[in-house]
């Protein structure tokens, strides 16, 4: 019975749950997972999205081993890498590292990964991870005084959320806007209706 389909977002981003509703899906259970998310040494930020998205699915899965009614559910995670060039900016929670990275994105090209996990009922883990490039206009001191101002850079890849304030900084996009918010829509959906999710069901109304 697709009824009986349960799905965990191993997450705690608001972004992504917003993303997942947009697309008709709501999670039965949300469960943020505490990670430390340190780059290895050289690692690309591809590797680094795809190993902490299945590292976030991974604990996700072992916290609720042994829970009465949630072993057989569905547990999706993401993790969302921006970077200029191999360089991996921090997600900020000090105003002077959002400021530089503000000050690297400024009148450039950078790319955004979000890798994607699926664990699927009979624990077969799905991976994706989607990139898309983003050219910012030059950012003129004022508007990152002004951005920093606005807090929306906190706890956000790369010191900005393209869905806010940031948005009006995007000169050129090439690839999935859901992406760079956190959740690209497209593959997730991809990865869910794959694996047997029954996607559409949700979106019959009442
Ligand atoms: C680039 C960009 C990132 N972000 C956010 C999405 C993610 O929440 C965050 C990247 O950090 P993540 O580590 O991917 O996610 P998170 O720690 O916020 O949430 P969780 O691990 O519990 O799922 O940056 C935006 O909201 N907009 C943007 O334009």
């Amino acid at each position: 019975m697709t009824t009986a389909q349960k799905l965990i977002l191993a997450s705690g981003s608001p972004r992504r749950v917003e993303l997942l509703a947009q697309a008709g899906i709501e999670p039965a259970r949300l469960m943020p997972m505490d990670l430390d998310e340190t780059p290895k040494r050289s690692e690309h930020p591809r590797s680094l999205a795809r190993r902490l998205s299945a590292e976030k699915a991974k604990a996700a899965l072992a916290a609720i081993k042994g829970e009465a009614g949630w072993d057989g559910s569905y547990i999706l995670a993401a993790d969302t890498v921006v970077c200029v060039g191999r360089r991996i900016l921090p997600k900020p929670e000090l105003v002077s590292e959002a400021s530089s990275a503000l000050h690297l994105l400024s009148g450039r090209s950078h790319r955004v990964y979000t890798g994607v996990c699926l664990i699927t009922p009979d624990k077969t883990l799905r991976q994706k991870v989607v990139d898309t490039k983003v050219r910012f206009k030059r950012l003129s001191g004022f508007d990152i005084e002004s951005y920093l101002a606005s807090g929306q850079w906190r706890g956000k890849a790369g010191a900005y959320g393209i869905q806010g304030i940031a948005g009006s900084f995007v000169v050129k996009l090439v690839g999935s806007y859901s992406n760079v918010v956190g959740l690209p829509l497209y593959e997730t959906v991809g990865l869910l209706v794959g694996e047997g999710y029954d996607v559409h069901n949700r979106w019959l109304e009442g």
